[in-house]
């Protein structure tokens, strides 16, 4: 401890010369500093305590460092601290010190090998013994039968596993023996079967590669855009090394060496070992496939909502609350208490009606066609980056994914908004009705003519566009640019089709997912509840409408997933108003993965 406290001091000293630069202290403090000088100190202080007696003399190398030391020390002013270090040096322990340090650094720990057999042929193929220690895990690597040689090869080896890691299998190496037992004339299910057998150690006799593939992969992160399930697919050279991935999630592909098998692990879980997954061409292949197999299911996906299924019957058992909407053929200011016209942009009857009729038929196309332009076979997987906003940047446009009718994306969306009207705004849809005495144009609608409208339609300048009553309805891109330029956040409820709209460098949109609650929770929170349709107002919810809705939303989850950046479920309003809040800003101020496109400018 006496030499701890003094080399502690001598550092404290020097470092104050360090600061002033004086010549050769840097080299001195560094040299005292270093961590074998400090690991040497211990294990010498715990000689020293236990032997208790004289060390053996100092070897030339040990003397030689110490000599340097104190030459170093001359330049250096007198302090008490450098007597007491010149002291140390000369110091019998010290020497002792660094002598076990020489005779340390100058033993071989190296194994000795025994000698070559003499006779061993010119033409002898190099072979390599492995031995690796099995434990629970698997062995990390795959083997096949070589389609030229008929030789069992390693096929590859995965990353991070157990025979990665011993870096002593590589793919393309022969196998010769495993266990002692020659593979020459075994099937690789034969060899696999050895393998599985083994507990502990396994020894291969290989013949490496010749020529050893360099490793030139670039690590790729990808949001897998369909579900995968290993276990299921009867192609997968093993299966137990699949990787299982739903839509949505971000996979780490980290070799990409096979045309047909892909190494990749769950950005979640990168310390895990990689699994195999199809390539993108396997996929898309798989996709296929899959599609033609399937009986032609007419609107698998969704059925168009009840509420345009009225029927004289239904009209009988409504709630005697319900206005009938003759009443309401001018369309109501729903917000017109806000007293913030802005509000009223996005939320009138007609633009809200006018969505779901468009969405109810648009979604049991989808579920028809999936080789639309919607459908996931164009793209299995898509390449991402991780993006954060600047905060000089615009703001990410806010989609609320249009999911089943009544879930409650208008009440959240409005709630969102009145929580800071200054910052979140809807765009100003467009529409071919006539403007009404009491409506000003720019606050509810942009009033164009059906030319004007059509030509932003055929120009790729609405994002979303529908029918009602025979006129038309929709949101234009440069709505939500006006908002956007003006420094607020835009918030819009999109369908499919929007999506793929909005999906642009220039939106860089963030989707979320309102996920309706389990049924019986619908049950307690939706008691008095009301939702509007073609026919009626203040409409109660019907044990059919929960139900619907909460089919709906599977059927969404499980065809669209793959686009959403965040599901929220709205049981608890307040709650579901809170976490909305919550994600709008995680969207602008926290790192987002982003399509790569996004933000490579040249691609733009
Ligand atoms: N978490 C909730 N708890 C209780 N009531 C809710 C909740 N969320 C929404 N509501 C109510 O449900 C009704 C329907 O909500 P809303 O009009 O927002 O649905 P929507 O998803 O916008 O429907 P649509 O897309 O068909 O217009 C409204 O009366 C709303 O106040």
């Amino acid at each position: 401890s006496g030499l701890s406290l003094v080399l502690t001091l001598v550092l404290q000293e020097l470092s104050l010369f360090c600061k002033k630069d004086v010549n050769g202290v840097g080299v001195l403090f560094d040299l005292l500093r270093s961590p074998w000088l400090q690991a040497l100190l211990k294990v010498y202080e715990c000689l020293h305590q236990a032997v208790r007696k004289k060390t053996d003399p100092v070897t030339p190398q040990a003397r030689a460092l110490s000599r340097e030391v104190v030459e170093l020390l001359r330049g250096v002013p007198q302090s008490t601290e450098i007597k007491e270090l010149r002291r140390l040096l000369r110091n019998p322990h010290f020497k002792a010190l660094l002598s076990a340090h020489d005779t340390v650094a100058q033993k071989d720990f190296e194994p000795t090998l025994p000698p070559l057999p003499d006779n061993i042929p010119e033409n002898e193929e190099a072979m390599r013994i492995v031995c690796l220690v099995k434990n629970k895990q698997p062995l990390g690597a795959t083997i096949k039968r070589h389609e030229v040689t008929g030789d069992i090869v390693v096929a590859r080896v995965i990353h991070g596993g157990l025979a990665d890691r011993s870096g002593l299998l590589y793919a393309g190496d022969k196998l010769v023996e495993v266990n002692g037992v020659p593979v020459e004339g075994l099937e690789p299910e034969q060899v696999i079967h050895i393998l599985s057998l083994t507990q502990g150690t396994i020894m291969f006799k290989l013949i490496p590669v010749s020529d050893r593939p360099v490793s030139s992969q670039t690590t790729l992160y990808v949001r897998a855009m369909a579900d995968y399930w290993p276990l299921q697919d009867p192609a997968i050279p093993c299966a137990d090394a699949g990787l299982p991935f739903k839509k949505g999630e971000i996979l780490q592909i980290v070799d990409q060496n096979d045309v047909l098998w892909w190494q990749a692990r769950q950005v979640s879980d990168l310390s895990a070992c990689a699994g195999l997954i199809p390539s993108n061409h396997l996929l898309k292949r798989k996709q296929r496939e899959f599609w033609w197999s399937q009986p032609f299911l007419p609107h698998a996906c969704l059925k168009s909502t009840i509420y345009f299924d009225v029927t004289a019957e239904d009209d009988m058992q409504i709630d005697e609350k319900c206005v009938e909407t003759e009443e309401l053929k001018e369309e109501e200011e729903e917000f017109s208490g806000s007293g913030q016209r802005v509000f009223i942009a996005g939320f009138r009857r007609s633009m809200r009606l006018c969505r779901r009729k468009s969405r109810s038929s648009q979604q049991s196309c989808y579920a028809r066609c999936p080789n639309s332009c919607y459908s996931t076979v164009a793209a299995p997987y898509e390449e991402v980056v991780r993006y954060q906003r600047h905060p000089t940047d615009r703001n990410r446009l806010i989609v609320l994914y249009l999911g089943p009718s009544g879930v409650g994306v208008n009440e959240l969306r409005r709630r969102l908004i009145g929580m800071n009207p200054h910052l979140f705004q809807s765009a100003v849809p467009h529409t071919t009705r006539a403007q009404k005495s009491y409506e000003e144009n720019g606050c509810e609608y942009h009033y164009v003519s059906k030319e004007t409208f059509e030509n932003l339609v055929y120009s790729h300048r609405m994002l979303e566009h529908g029918e009602y009553k025979g006129h038309l309805y929709g949101t234009s891109i440069d709505a939500v640019r006006t908002v956007l330029g003006e420094g607020k956040i835009c918030i819009v409820d999109l369908e499919p089709q929007g999506i793929q709209m909005a999906r642009t460098h220039e939106l860089k949109p963030y989707i979320m997912f309102i996920k309706p609650p389990s049924v019986s929770c619908m049950r307690q929170s939706r008691k008095n509840a009301r939702i509007i349709t073609d026919y009626y107002v203040n409409m109660k919810f019907k044990e059919e409408d929960l139900q619907e809705m909460e089919d709906s939303a599977k059927k969404i989850e499980a065809q669209f997933g793959q686009f959403f950046d965040q599901v929220i479920i709205n049981d608890n309003l307040q709650e579901a108003c809170l976490q909305l809040l919550s994600a709008v800003h995680q969207a602008q101020d926290e790192p987002q993965w982003v399509p790569a496109t996004w933000i490579c400018s040249d691609t733009q």
